[in-house]
């Protein structure tokens, strides 16, 4: 089954809080989005609200529970307990941990399982006591035993960061060097029993050759590249682009 694709906001919030204004609107084109065929939206509400806003949760789990009741709503963060509230109160399918600090730009790389681990057990756990999917964020790393810790912690998939892969746009020996990493972790990560999603700078171009070296992967959560063609192609035409580049029949 190709992999889904779930919508990340951000990038639609940080355009509409250039100004004290409604628009774009970010449910809004979260509907399109669904409408066109992807299956899920994300958010990464940071702590500064900068880009989705606390404000913005609400409207994104009405619009699906409302409309598109077989999409999934993921909210992305650094597990503190600000966000781990946010989290109770909207009760998304999935949640995607990732170990960003405030300060970061953006996600910038996976967990270090081995320093981290208590912090996942406890925190994974009050997740799953909740009924909710848990991803965590993993560097392209074939390590095997801190793929172990991300399963023995509880975790229900990974999130591969794909940055690097995505950064290697003007340089293809590199990308496929990169893109085997990417799938070598994806292969440890699903004898291990776990789902694998993959996220950060995918494009309608980067798409094909990832779903190619890994065909099981579960889903794509993508935002940046996404919202740069949505304005040269418009949102719906956009999602359909990128659902052909995950392998969908569109
Ligand atoms: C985990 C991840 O890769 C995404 O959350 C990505 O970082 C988008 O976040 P920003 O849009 O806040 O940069
Ligand atoms: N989970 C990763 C994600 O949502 C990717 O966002 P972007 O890098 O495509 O903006």
């Amino acid at each position: 089954m190709p992999a889904k694709l779930s919508v990340n906001l951000n990038a639609i919030a940080m355009l509409r809080n250039r100004r004290d204004l409604p628009w774009p609107s970010v449910a809004g084109l979260g509907k399109i989005a669904l409408t066109a065929g992807a299956s899920g939206l994300t958010v990464h509400p940071r702590p500064d609200q900068r880009h989705i806003r606390f404000t913005d949760l609400s409207p994104i789990r009405s619009l699906i529970d409302a409309e598109f009741p077989q999409a999934e709503f993921n909210m992305e963060g650094y597990p503190e307990e600000g966000f781990l509230r946010l989290v109770e109160e909207h009760r998304p399918e999935q949640v995607t941990l990732v170990p960003d600090d405030p300060a970061q730009a953006t996600s910038d790389h996976g967990w270090d399982f081995r320093k981290e681990r208590g912090v996942l057990e406890k925190v994974v756990g009050r997740l799953k006591g909740l009924g909710l999917r848990v991803s965590l964020f993993a560097d392209a790393e074939p390590d095997r035993e801190a793929l172990q810790i991300a399963r023995d912690v509880g975790a229900d998939r990974i999130e591969l960061y794909t940055g690097p892969y995505g950064g290697c746009y003007d340089d293809p020996a590199r990308a496929a060097v990169l893109v085997e990493a990417l799938g070598a972790t994806a292969d440890i990560a699903f004898e291990l029993g776990l789902g694998v999603n993959a996220g950060h700078d995918l494009t309608v171009a980067n798409l094909p050759p990832l779903a190619a070296r890994i065909p099981a992967l579960d889903e794509v959560s993508i935002g940046h590249g996404l919202t740069a063609d949505a304005l040269e192609y418009g949102m719906a035409e956009t999602i359909r682009r990128f659902c052909r580049a995950c392998g969908q029949p569109v």
